[in-house]
């Protein structure tokens, strides 16, 4: 395979990269040294003095790291145990590995932004781990759960659009099952647009009934592979009578966009275009608005105790098909380490063989396109397979809008095009893709 473009990076001043490092991540380690600051009662309530000093201990570090970011210090090792502390300080040493002699220390401004990003999220999680008796703290989770309770009225019209279709699933014809399960796609694409990273943490809550807009939004899906993941699915569920038919979602942000992602496999389950499906949160809070398995179950216990009836209807359905073993969710600490994906087969050979299980793998999101792609300054219309570099586990289709600089698989010109009207189409979230490797 000739050799890849370099990686996306905070040298290239006044790119998305540069000014997440210089201007979004301090802010975000701002924000989560206030969450702390404003749960101090409650810690000093929990554990005594041991909860303050833990409070003062966690504010201490997390400031000690924006400062490292804000100087460009080198990166330094983990210290604190943790199953992956190994793998990120070899991951470290191989960074410097790539380095030229005269080139210093991998360090936030120079080393690859993928890297630096998600090295910074891993240093918040020791900075929690090292404050016992507060080392399970998530200093996201309140704005995870905001962003859930400021959109109830869009979750309802959802759930409410769901267990009508539900209920009438059984009369529709093949083009009538396709347009839905392309509308349900299309929810889950949208509510992507709802993250906390990007909006530096403040709140990014869905207000409008996304089902009304999907027609309006449509020019906005630059490269469009519905039709793939219809006959891929359609055909499995003429051919296969009673084998199991399995979709698996690496998901991305809790709140609405969690909420999109379980109406979309509820559907998936209630068309039998789906039997199994197979759901990958993150071990540790990352990128602010990631789904960890508390939020997952969090957000599905509050679904069903809500006072609208579909609401708590679909709650009950989503708790049933877990109970059933319909649905599955793993925790692997994989996606929450630096790697671009085409590593995973010789990092998480494990992980890999569960995702060679599935029919269809769908990736939602900004960071997971990155990692598909390796966060490299690949040309706009480089194949996607090619950009892959070899990871290919089962087919898969990336579910994302675009929330930073890199994009593949685009016709002549249509980058260009884009670029001449509106500066920002790579970064601003108002464009998507679902980007299909058959
Ligand atoms: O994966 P997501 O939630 O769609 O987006 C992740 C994100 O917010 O974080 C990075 C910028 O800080 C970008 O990859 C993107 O903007
Ligand atoms: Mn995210």
């Amino acid at each position: 395979m000739a050799g890849s473009p370099e990686s996306l990076s905070g040298q290239d001043v006044g790119s998305f990269a540069y000014l997440t490092i210089k201007d979004r991540i301090p802010q975000i380690l701002t924000k989560a040294i206030d969450t702390l600051h404003r749960h101090k009662s409650e810690f000093f309530e929990k554990h005594g003095e041991e909860g303050t000093e833990a409070e003062k201990k966690a504010i201490s570090l997390l400031s000690k790291l924006r400062n490292e970011l804000q100087t460009d210090k080198p990166i330094t090792p983990l210290v604190e145990k943790f199953v992956d502390m190994d793998i990120w300080n070899r991951y470290l040493e191989y960074q410097q590995s790539l380095m030229n002699e005269g080139d210093g220390k991998p360090r936030w401004f120079y080393s690859p932004w993928l890297f630096v990003e998600c090295y910074m999220y891993r240093r918040i999680h020791e900075a929690v781990m090292q404050s016992p008796p507060i080392n399970d703290f998530d200093v996201f989770q309140e704005s995870k759960e905001q962003n859930f309770f400021e959109s109830q009225d869009s979750i309802i019209a959802l759930c409410s659009y769901l267990q009508e279709l539900k209920r009438t699933v059984e009369e529709l014809d093949e083009v009538q099952l396709k347009n839905e399960f392309f509308k349900f796609l299309q929810v889950a694409l949208w509510g992507n647009k709802c993250d906390l990273s990007l909006s530096g943490g403040t709140s990014s809550s869905q207000k409008s009934n996304l089902m009304n807009s999907l027609e309006d939004l449509k020019p906005l899906i630059l490269v469009n592979h519905m039709d793939h993941l219809w006959s891929l699915l359609s055909k499995c569920k003429k051919t296969r009578e009673n084998a199991p038919i399995r979709v698996d979602i690496v998901l991305d942000n809790s709140g609405f966009e969690l909420i999109t992602d379980l109406v979309l496999a509820d559907f998936l389950l209630a068309s039998n275009l789906a039997t199994k499906i197979h759901f990958y949160g993150k071990t540790i809070p990352w990128f602010v608005s990631d789904t960890t398995k508390h939020d997952f179950n969090w957000l599905i216990e509050q679904v069903k105790h809500s006072d609208d009836k579909w609401m708590s209807k679909s709650g009950a359905d989503w708790e049933d098909h877990i109970k059933m073993g319909r649905w599955i969710y793993h925790d692997h600490i994989f996606w929450t380490l630096p790697h671009e994906y085409c590593a995973m087969s010789q990092v998480a050979p494990d992980l890999y063989a569960e995702l060679q299980k599935a029919d269809l793998i769908l990736f939602k999101g900004d960071l997971n396109y990155r990692k598909l792609t390796g966060d490299r300054k690949w040309a706009f219309t480089i194949p996607f397979h090619q950009a892959l570099k070899g990871f290919h586990p089962a087919p898969l289709c990336s579910v994302r809008t675009l929330k930073a600089e890199v994009q593949v698989g685009l016709q002549p010109g249509q980058g260009e095009e884009l670029a001449a009207s509106e500066p920002g189409w790579l970064t601003t979230g108002k464009y998507g893709v679902l980007q299909f490797d058959g």
